[in-house]
């Protein structure tokens, strides 16, 4: 007898973050998200992991009861019932953060529901998820260092301090990835900046490069510097970069600093969306497309990404956002059965802390994580977590995220200005 769906539970979540330094601000105390549980008839519980801000949570409250009786495998009648009770509204999210845009609530809606489908079809039929999208075309999925420019702990600490420390010189950054690649074993290495003024970040990469040699290396500057700075620092950053990741504002910028620098480019900023992945194709903006399951549709979608961007030669890579376990093994089954994505993915995982999932902490092997061949995504809940989590939730007093209003704390003068940087300054 099919088994169909007989609750969901859309439970929102914060846990700690740290002082992490970026293009729109800083990360504040608290990072969101929502953890949804997809029930069974016979009791089966699947698994999805999604933004938190208010407006995503409103979003899968207004869907969660028109899902009760569905049957998990009918991912296109999921489809219809998500399209039949969201609309798509004006986009105005944070823009390194495209998850969250107003013109993606369907997508990411799906997406949080497609997931924990997936996790039920694999525990019905004892698959784990990679098997359900084709198989595994490899048994570990290589993560990269993401490395954060950072302040030593949050203002007007009550806050916990992490023990990353600070970093804010190419050698402060030099340590946290040596101890990042220690811990992890990771083998390539990507620099969140647009944070600090230019020239301390290319002193950063080029003290990375001197540090790791050899080491793939990215950096993803969130469309902070104007051209003609992306132009005149990928001169002199490019061989030492596997990607320049979306230095410069829209898909036209990074197509004039394609055409003038002949350097691959990579984006989870412009090519977001079907619509994008079209104009990019005429225009020739990026060479690498940061895949994210969270706003691209689901595991499948994504699958259809990939096979777009092997139809029209273009590079695959793999985004993210701060997340847990749920989202973490998600996207591991994916990247495992993804033949074009051959790039090490992004992962926020090490600056976590807190964890939902049961056992703890995900453990990373050698850099990557071994694709798990339990049935569905491989993970349960912690219930105790799942609780303190929410009730963290509930005492933060943050319901959506706000990098560059956390940053005027420090300046109230900060404008998140994009591109906020047009030169390097003088000395
Ligand atoms: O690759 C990216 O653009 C990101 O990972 C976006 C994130 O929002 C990142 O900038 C962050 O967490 O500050
Ligand atoms: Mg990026």
């Amino acid at each position: 007898m099919k088994d169909t769906i007989s609750a969901v539970r859309v439970t929102p979540i914060a846990f700690r973050d740290p002082p992490l330094l970026n293009a729109a601000g800083i990360h504040e105390p608290y990072a969101l998200r929502s953890i949804i549980e997809l029930e069974t008839a016979s009791g089966l519980i699947g698994l999805g992991e999604s933004y938190g801000d208010a407006d995503t949570l409103a979003d899968l409250e207004r869907v969660a009861p028109a899902l009760i009786g569905l049957d998990p495998f009918l991912l296109n009648e999921l489809t219809r019932r998500v399209e039949s009770l969201t609309v798509n509204r004006a986009d105005t999210g944070l823009n390194l953060a495209p998850g969250t845009h107003g013109d993606k609530v369907t997508m990411r809606v799906v997406s949080a529901f497609e997931v924990a489908c997936h996790d039920l079809m694999g525990q019905l039929t004892g698959r784990p998820v990679h098997e359900l999208l084709g198989g595994k075309v490899r048994d570990s999925v290589p993560y990269s260092a993401y490395l954060f420019f950072k302040y030593a702990e949050h203002l007007n600490s009550p806050y916990q301090k992490d023990d990353w420390g600070e970093a804010l010189t190419p050698a402060q950054v030099v340590a946290q990835a040596q101890r990042m690649i220690g811990e992890y074993g990771f083998h390539s290495i990507k620099l969140k900046g647009g944070a600090l003024e230019p020239g301390i970040e290319a002193d950063t990469v080029r003290a990375l490069a001197a540090a790791f040699p050899g080491m793939p290396l990215r950096i993803d500057p969130n469309a902070n510097w104007s051209v003609d700075l992306a132009v005149e620092l990928g001169e002199e950053l490019g061989s030492l970069l596997e990607y320049y990741e979306d230095p410069t504002p829209t898909l036209e910028g990074m197509a004039e600093l394609h055409r003038r620098t002949g350097l691959p480019l990579a984006t989870n900023m412009v090519v977001t969306s079907a619509a994008e992945f079209k104009r990019n194709a005429t225009l020739n903006g990026v060479q690498v497309v940061l895949s994210d399951h969270h706003y691209w549709g689901g595991l499948r979608a994504t699958q259809q990404l990939a096979a777009m961007c092997g139809t029209f030669g273009l590079g695959l890579s793999m985004h993210s956002n701060s997340h847990l376990g749920i989202s973490l093994m998600a996207m591991t089954h994916l990247a495992a059965s993804v033949p074009n994505l051959t790039y090490a993915c992004d992962t926020h995982y090490p600056w976590q802390d807190e964890e939902v999932v049961a056992g703890g902490r995900i453990k990373f092997e050698n850099g990557g994580l071994k694709v798990p061949d339990a049935p569905g995504l491989g993970v349960t809940l912690d219930r105790d977590a799942l609780e303190r989590l929410h009730q963290q939730y509930l005492t933060c007093g943050i319901r959506r995220r706000d990098d560059a209003g956390q940053m005027r704390r420090y300046d109230p003068a900060f404008e998140g200005l994009t591109p906020r940087f047009t030169a390097r300054a003088k000395v």
